[in-house]
């Protein structure tokens, strides 16, 4: 029964309450609708279904093509399309380049152990189920082209060495996007731009031709991880971008923006979310880390207005051109850190209209000014958090936006309370799960 499902630890919680928390936000927790997660309909491998031979010689034709934009999953019988995507269903995956344990330092993975206890070893992932096959294959064809590379990998970080991570991006059409991740060193301008025709000639001439990419993108980074602000994504060859099709929009995601890693998933959370709001037409709905803007533009067409923040410049100029692309003219996204932006953001609204409030920040949670900002502003009675850890800081937040009010932490307003929380499992294989909360005041 899809009910009995549980994973472990996703509500800390649940089996023993933090000191200071009260009964107050408690609400009608854990009211969990595990059935979304199996109802998720198949979108994957469709190019590779045949026709079913009733339908005659269809191939190529209008009737055809008319048949894929209207019911683009014909090819499948009906018991596949209601199959949960389980297996192969990350849309990016980012390997490492590390000894393997053979001993080979060009060996393209996953990390196993720890640097601290000193038994770190990267380990070939292909037979990961999570892993899509073309994942796999970029992975291992990225492994061939740095064995006959003259060139070192980087192993640990500040000992020299060039050929870093490797990040493979792909869509539900079987495009593909992978990032190569390089420490310049001390290399020259002209010896920079031979190792990137190298590397280019590899995948569009060479054996990794094999990968069929869509682009190659080439990032000169000094650090663990640099914005594209810090060092631009250069696109060595291809299409800059990639696009998904989620919720009737056509969405566009560059190498720097975060999407959820599970699309099919994602649309369920999205979904999961869009209900849990409950906005209508007088409703302003703040998205709050709203990566490449989709929580918000999937719900604009019943909201007064979106608006969008987000940290990552090309997250925000993605969201921009996917409001344009599909015809959305009320939203606005601004760029740069929430805890800067929402303050002054809310000062500039009425205090008459009613504002839902959608947060889905990255796992250090969210900044305590955006939570006192939330708090402060008594036109929002509804919050939806997303929250992929809701462990450390984001436990925090939860106890911040339910506390009793605290003026020495200029925690003012009336308490919020947890009415619901639904997970969504993004991550089948792994005990990690999303969780949508919905708090009200
Ligand atoms: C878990 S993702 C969610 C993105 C989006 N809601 C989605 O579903 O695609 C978290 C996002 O928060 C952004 N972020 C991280 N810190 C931030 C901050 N201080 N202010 C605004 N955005 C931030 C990240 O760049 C990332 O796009």
């Amino acid at each position: 029964m899809a009910g009995l499902f549980f994973k472990p630890g996703l509500l800390p919680w649940y089996a023993r309450n933090p000191p200071g928390w009260s009964q107050l936000f408690l609400g009608t927790v854990c009211k969990g609708d595990f059935t979304r997660v199996i109802a998720t309909k198949c979108q994957k491998g469709q190019k590779s279904q045949k026709k079913p031979s009733h339908l005659g010689p269809l191939d190529g034709s209008w009737q055809e093509r008319l048949a894929d934009v209207v019911t683009p999953l014909w090819r499948l019988s009906y018991e596949e399309q209601l199959k949960p995507v389980i297996n192969g269903y990350r849309n990016k995956s980012t390997f490492s380049v590390n000894r393997g344990p053979d001993g080979n330092p060009k060996t393209v993975g996953f990390y196993l152990g720890t640097w601290r206890d000193g038994n770190m070893v990267c380990v070939q992932s292909n037979h990961l189920k999570n892993i899509p096959e073309k994942h796999s294959q970029v992975a291992q064809y990225y492994e061939v082209f740095l064995r006959q590379s003259p060139l070192e990998p980087c192993l640990v970080f500040h000992e020299g060495g060039y050929w870093r991570e490797l990040t493979v991006r792909t869509n539900s059409q079987g495009h593909t996007m992978a990032i190569i991740t390089f420490h310049p060193q001390n290399l020259s301008q002209e010896e920079l731009h031979v190792q990137k025709e190298i590397v280019k000639e590899f995948f569009i001439r060479g054996p990794g031709a094999a990968c069929d990419l869509t682009s190659l993108y080439f990032q000169e980074s000094t650090m663990t991880r640099c914005s594209h602000q810090q060092s631009p994504y250069q696109l060595l060859f291809g299409e800059p971008y990639i696009f998904e099709e989620l919720l009737s929009l056509k969405i566009r995601i560059s190498p720097d923006a975060f999407f959820q890693i599970n699309t099919a998933g994602a649309e369920m959370l999205y979904r999961t979310v869009g209900e849990l709001t409950g906005v209508n037409s007088d409703t302003i709905l703040l998205d709050i880390c709203c990566g490449t803007g989709v929580i918000g533009l999937s719900l604009s067409q019943h909201t007064s207005r979106v608006l969008g923040i987000e940290l990552v410049e090309q997250a925000v100029e993605d969201a921009r051109w996917t409001a344009a692309f599909n015809g959305i003219t009320n939203s606005e996204f601004h760029t740069g850190r929430a805890e800067k932006i929402l303050p002054g953001l809310l000062k500039s609204k009425e205090d008459g209209q009613s504002i839902v409030a959608v947060v889905n920040p990255a796992r250090a949670g969210l900044h305590y000014k955006v939570i006192q900002a939330i708090r402060n502003f008594r036109a929002i009675h509804t919050l939806v958090f997303v929250s992929c850890k809701l462990h450390g800081e984001s436990t925090r937040n939860v106890i911040e936006l339910c506390c009793p009010p605290d003026p020495a932490k200029k925690l003012l307003g009336e308490p919020f309370v947890l009415q619901q929380v639904v997970p969504v499992d993004l991550f089948p294989h792994t005990p990690h799960c999303e969780l949508v909360l919905l708090f009200t005041r």
